[in-house]
């Protein structure tokens, strides 16, 4: 074993492959709640490669915030400086006002205070649910009916009643993964850090478990910092999203924010508006941007970086297949009598706590033909291209044949412009 992983809390330790964990922890956002943890410009090297360019953000007590971003953004970089588990060459981390990481100093893992649920949950395989459940408490040296009575209420909590005296390969996947989460929060730390922890499991399962996660966490106020490449677990999740992209930050916003003005193309594409149609700005003339695309005159939202674009700039359409409406739905979404023509749909689906979004601006008619269409249970999903050739995927209520023309309506808030 390392000189590294020797220095690692032994609750915490990976007992499959002896590599210490990383840590998280964290509950429900409150904007006034005291700050737990506080990263300041950290950079992490690899040799010459950078895998965290200064990465500076905050968690408050109670706060879940989950990381998104694609393989190799450095979100496991991020979770392990805060574990512990890798020394930052700058920048400092602080937890409860304390410095816990720089490039000169480290306070050793056990001494931080966090806990780490990981992947695989790394359970030890030879003890019993009990036991796994009670290891940090016995660490601690509590007493014999103080451990009893607290992995009894961590039982109960997690719904594992009647399961203690299994091995964990006598449980299914959720259960372990219960087991793991029980023997994380026992201890009650400042701080749980979970690493892609449901990642083993079913979509089924994982819907369950991603919303139960969230209300137990909330329950008992725990704090959270959670790494996933899962945007549904994280707006399932999250207080606040943090989008990483190569070593940065992308955007640090609520998951409504996120999800309705990402704050960059490949945010936008991370959050599901994997279209993507080359245009040129035009200003509407009541106002307004909207990008002439080869499938037709888009209005839409600027989504940055930096001042609006002027007309004539080169720029990028992102939108979701979902997004895109035929009359008809339209009309039953708006519920407005005008909204019966596409052209003037009102911002209906704006939700709270968004930056106010043109409203009753004429919105965006695209026309695609059909190159291929499949059914998905509640919908149809095709593929179809513009004109020139471009192609994107559409979500639509009504079977359609290849070789057929659609012309679709884009609600201007859900049509995301970008510069090309
Ligand atoms: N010990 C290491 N030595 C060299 N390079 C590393 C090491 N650990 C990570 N890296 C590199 O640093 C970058 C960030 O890795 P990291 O594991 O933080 O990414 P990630 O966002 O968690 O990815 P994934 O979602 O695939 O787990 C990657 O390019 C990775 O190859």
């Amino acid at each position: 074993m390392s000189a590294l992983n020797e220095t690692i809390n032994s609750e915490i330790r990976h007992p499959a492959s002896g590599e210490a964990p990383k840590s998280s922890n964290a509950g429900k956002l409150a904007a006034t709640a005291p700050l737990l943890l506080d990263i300041r410009d950290v950079t992490k090297r690899y040799g010459k490669f950078h895998a965290l360019k200064g990465v500076s953000l905050d968690l408050r007590e109670g706060e879940i915030i989950s990381v998104l971003g694609p393989s190799g953004c450095g979100k496991s970089t991020l979770l392990q400086l805060v574990a512990g588990l890798a020394k930052p060459d700058g920048g400092e981390i602080l937890l409860s006002g304390q410095r816990i990481a720089s490039a000169s100093g480290m306070v050793p893992p056990e001494k931080r205070g966090v806990n780490m649920v990981f992947q695989d949950y790394a359970l030890w395989p030879h003890m019993s649910v009990f036991e796994n459940i009670a290891y940090g408490l016995k660490q601690k040296k509590m007493d014999r009916a103080a451990i009893a009575a607290k992995v009894e209420e961590a039982l109960d909590l997690l719904r594992l009643n009647g399961l203690q005296d299994r091995l964990p390969p006598q449980l299914s996947g959720g259960q372990q993964q219960r087991v793991a989460i029980a023997r994380a929060i026992v201890t009650e730390p400042r701080l749980m850090l979970l690493d892609e922890p449901l990642s083993n499991l079913d979509m089924r399962l994982r819907i369950e478990m991603r919303t139960e996660m969230a209300v137990l966490f909330r329950r008992l106020g725990i704090s959270v910092f959670h790494v996933t490449h899962d945007p549904e677990e994280a707006f399932a999740m999250a207080d606040r999203l943090l989008i990483m992209r190569e070593g940065a930050i992308d955007q640090f916003a609520s998951p409504e924010e996120c999800f309705q003005r990402p704050a960059s193309r490949e945010a936008a594409s991370l959050l599901g508006a994997i279209n993507r149609l080359e245009g040129i700005f035009e200003s509407l003339p009541g106002g307004g941007l909207a990008l002439r695309t080869d499938a037709g005159l888009v209005p839409g939202v600027f989504c940055g970086p930096g001042e609006a674009p002027r007309p004539g700039e080169r720029g990028e359409l992102r939108f979701r297949p979902e997004e895109l409406k035929t009359e008809a739905e339209l009309a039953l979404i708006s519920g407005h009598a005008h909204s019966l023509n596409p052209n003037h749909l009102e911002a209906v689906n704006a939700s709270a706590g968004a930056a106010p979004i043109h409203s009753s601006v004429p919105a965006g008619t695209l026309t695609f033909r059909i190159l291929h269409g499949t059914f998905e249970g509640t919908r149809w999903r095709s593929l179809a291209e513009t004109q020139a050739g471009d192609r994107a995927y559409l979500l639509h209520a009504s079977p359609v044949t290849p070789g057929q023309e659609v012309t679709l309506t884009l609600p201007t808030q859900a049509a995301l412009l970008y510069r090309a």
